[in-house]
């Protein structure tokens, strides 16, 4: 329950003349939100081409823009956001902090110029409901005077050990929050971790094996050890946060670019987990992203005979069933009809993931 409004205040709009506050955050697909840097020229160019190929193109304001290019970042976004048609893509945008000398300005010229194109202003380093509701009241205010009949929605960033003490009220905070993604980067700093990397591992966080002693009683220093991940708490926590308030989580940056296969590991643990999506940095993380964030062939076909197993003769979905030598009830239903619908939802936006699909065949037994 969200702290500072009570049950009845809490779908009002905020500013009188602002739009009605969404009962419920649309499940749009996400699994890519693709950043790129409005000041940089090449960067910039590259947008329109990659329209209609990932799910969010976002237009960076904050960290990774020269302080002396924030004012041609956000001006360079009212133009890109201007002069593009961005058809199915969702155009988000990732404002300066909060403390920043930046941030009023990025709002108060973004919503009259472009509201009416944004989907979610991403806000970073996020400590608790608080900055929430100042970003809350804020767009509200903007949204009335640009005459905006929907509302923006907000998503958080979680990068300090505040934010992530207060995860389960930031979620809360407002019917405008769409979502929460871990700042791997900042959260370890913020937390004085002894690591220096954007997101990933960690070759020396990890579980070794224990000594096996052969049979003349001699230790073996032949020792498995297995790479830990460092990010596994906190997206548990923002998984279950996320889950409670009916908003997505998603697992943020990774950033060596030159290491697909990491890549792929850590976005199909936040995947596995319970996110959405996470953050493409380069042109070649998209179809990492688009390819671990969407279920696979064969968990739509298991999937979809759990469903048929249960519901054959008329069956309402209750009881139990052997499936391949396993039970299946109505729990294993309900994760397998997650699948299902994740899968029509991506369906609707990505035609060869719809013929993929639809292809599927769904034997008996
Ligand atoms: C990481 C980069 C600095 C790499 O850039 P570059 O060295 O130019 O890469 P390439 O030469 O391989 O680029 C090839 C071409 O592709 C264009 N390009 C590169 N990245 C993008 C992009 N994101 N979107 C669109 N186009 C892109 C290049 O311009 C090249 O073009 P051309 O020469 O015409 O062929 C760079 O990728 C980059 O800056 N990426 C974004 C970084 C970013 O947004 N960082 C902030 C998010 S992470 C963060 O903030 C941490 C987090 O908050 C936390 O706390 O954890
Ligand atoms: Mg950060």
């Amino acid at each position: 329950m969200p702290s500072s409004r009570s049950p009845k205040d809490f779908f009002r709009p905020l500013a009188v003349g602002a739009p009605q506050p969404l009962r419920e955050i649309p499940a749009r697909p996400s699994r890519a939100i693709h950043f790129f840097d409005p000041s940089n020229e090449k960067m910039a160019a590259k947008v329109p081409q990659l329209v209609g190929t990932v799910d969010v193109l976002l237009g960076n304001l904050e960290d990774a823009v020269k302080a002396d290019n924030k004012v041609a970042a956000r001006e360079g976004l009212v133009r890109i956001a201007s002069g593009t048609d961005f058809g199915p893509t969702q155009l988000w945008t990732r404002i300066n902090a909060l403390d920043s000398p930046w941030v009023l300005d990025d709002l108060t010229t973004l919503v009259p110029a472009i509201g009416d194109k944004l989907d979610v202003v991403m806000v970073p380093k996020v400590q608790g409901a608080e900055d929430i509701a100042y970003v809350d009241r804020l767009l509200a205010q903007l949204e009335a005077r640009a005459g905006l009949d929907r509302p923006i929605l907000v998503h958080a960033i979680l990068e300090t050990a505040r934010g992530v003490a207060n995860v389960e009220e930031i979620c809360g905070a407002s019917p405008r929050m769409q979502g929460l993604s871990l700042g791997p980067a900042d959260l370890a700093a913020d937390r004085r971790m002894k690591t220096t990397r954007v997101g990933g591992g960690h070759p020396g966080y990890l579980v070794r094996e224990d000594p096996r002693r052969t049979s003349d009683g001699v230790e073996s220093n032949d020792r498995a050890t297995y790479q830990q991940d460092l990010w596994h708490y906190t997206i548990a926590r923002m998984v279950d946060a996320c889950a409670m308030h009916g908003i997505s989580p998603y697992y943020g940056p990774f950033g060596d670019i030159g290491d697909p296969v990491a890549c792929e590991d850590q976005f199909r643990n936040a995947f596995l987990l319970g996110c959405v999506g996470a953050w493409s940095l380069h042109p070649t993380q998209i179809p990492i992203a688009h390819r671990v964030f969407s279920p696979s062939v064969e968990d739509i076909r298991h999937a979809r005979r759990v469903v048929a197993a249960l519901q054959r003769d008329g069956g309402d979905g209750t009881g139990a069933v052997m499936l391949d030598g396993k039970m299946e009830d109505d729990a294993s239903l309900k994760q397998c009809l997650v699948l299902v619908e994740l899968a029509e939802q991506l369906s609707a936006v990505d035609p060869e993931l719809k013929e993929k699909y639809a292809a599927i065949e769904v034997s008996d037994g």
